[in-house]
């Protein structure tokens, strides 16, 4: 198999960073700092970035990483930075073996805030760049909602490899996906998915573990026949897609169920297993630039359990451009079988307001 290396690490990084951010919800302040575009971000972010990144770096010291955080704020505060350390150290895999082959504890505080700034990459076209989101979603974390460990291995800008852990999903990839998915106060108790693809070699979910990776499943998008009979999943928060314009489109496919709002990529790996079927985020109004953390790997996943992901306009996603999409607005993803059409009705629906 092609990447197995790759795609063991970011499993296993991706699942301690994502027991690191449950330790944060049950039991910690939550370190919460706003940052200058106005969105959260924790402790959770920044201990997770920092253990997925000195793994990376154990493994493949030449990679680079585009990460969303960076040690600025922890730097200029050491009251946050003893408390990230504090949880850094404590967030280890169970399994001796497993916590070894993913470099073991990170050695000091030092090497944390290196480790957390190394996310620095200006993305690009040329060699092998990881696209890391330590929390997605970080309103809905902070709820009890939905929210997903992101990270995606970009290969002369291509998702090669994607693996997003949802501690908040339910590990059942058929359990029904009604609205009440998304909401508030889950304690994750007997819950958490980690999904993973490998370009050209499909998707898979297995339960969210502590120690050695758990025994995988493969997944696909459902074989939807009618289209009105379709789940679409939407963002929670509108400033961040033009519900409206999403509410029309499914009025005009036919689609009678109501909208399932979640935070983050767990979205797309709700399509991919084929509990929802359509991901529609058309573009909120204000200019705003996709980056690419929030996409790169529930679009590998959703495309190898058999689906299409484009832009709004159904135009290639370019993640080879540098650290945001910037040649592309608004994001669309549904099962390849029903794509042409909901493109379709999407450009009628954006046509109409141009
Ligand atoms: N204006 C605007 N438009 C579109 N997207 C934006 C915008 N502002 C922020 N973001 C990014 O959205 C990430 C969360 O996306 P979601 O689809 O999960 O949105 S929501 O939280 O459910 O509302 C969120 O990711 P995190 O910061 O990791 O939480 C942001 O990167
Ligand atoms: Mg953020
Ligand atoms: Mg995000
Ligand atoms: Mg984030």
């Amino acid at each position: 198999m092609a990447y197995e290396k790759e795609l063991e690490l970011a499993l296993l990084a991706v699942q301690r960073a994502s027991l690191l951010t449950k330790s944060v919800f049950s039991s910690h302040s939550k370190g919460t700092l706003t940052k200058s575009d106005a969105s959260p971000v924790t402790i959770g972010d920044f201990g997770a970035q920092a253990l997925i990144i000195a793994s990376i770096k154990h493994a493949f010291p030449e990679d680079e990483v585009v990460g969303e955080e960076d040690a600025g704020d922890l730097r200029a505060n050491d009251s946050l930075r003893d408390l990230v350390w504090e949880l850094v150290q404590a967030s280890k895999l169970e399994d001796g073996a497993a916590e070894d082959r993913i470099g073991g504890p990170i050695k000091s505080k030092d090497a944390m805030l290196n480790a957390l700034d190394q996310g620095d990459s200006a993305g690009g076209r040329k060699g092998r760049i990881w696209a890391l989101d330590p929390i997605d979603g970080t309103k809905g974390f902070l709820r009890g909602g939905q929210y997903a460990v992101c990270l995606a291995l970009m290969v002369d800008g291509v998702p090669t490899v994607g693996v997003l852990g949802c501690p908040n999903l339910p590990v059942d990839d058929k359990a029904p996906l009604d609205s009440s998915i998304g909401a508030d106060a889950d304690s994750g108790e007997g819950k958490g998915v980690l999904f993973s693809a490998v370009k050209g070699e499909g998707a898979q979910s297995r339960p969210l573990g502590k120690g050695a990776l758990q025994e995988a499943q493969k997944i696909s998008m459902s074989p939807l026949t009618n289209i009105s009979e379709a789940t679409f999943c939407e963002s929670v928060e509108s400033g961040h897609s033009n519900h409206g314009d999403q509410a029309n489109i499914a009025q005009r496919l036919g689609i009678t169920k109501p909208s399932v709002r979640m935070d983050s990529q767990a979205k797309y790996a709700s399509i991919a297993r084929g509990a929802g079927d359509l991901y529609l985020r058309l573009p909120s109004g204000k200019a705003y630039e996709e980056k690419i953390w929030d996409h790169a790997a529930g679009v590998v996943i959703v495309r190898e359990a058999g689906g299409e992901v484009t832009d709004a306009y159904g135009k290639p996603l370019d993640f080879g451009i540098g650290r945001t999409l910037k040649e592309n607005k608004g994001i669309v993803g549904a099962p390849k079988a029903v794509f042409p059409k909901v493109i379709e009705v999407v450009r009628e629906v954006l046509n109409a307001k141009a």
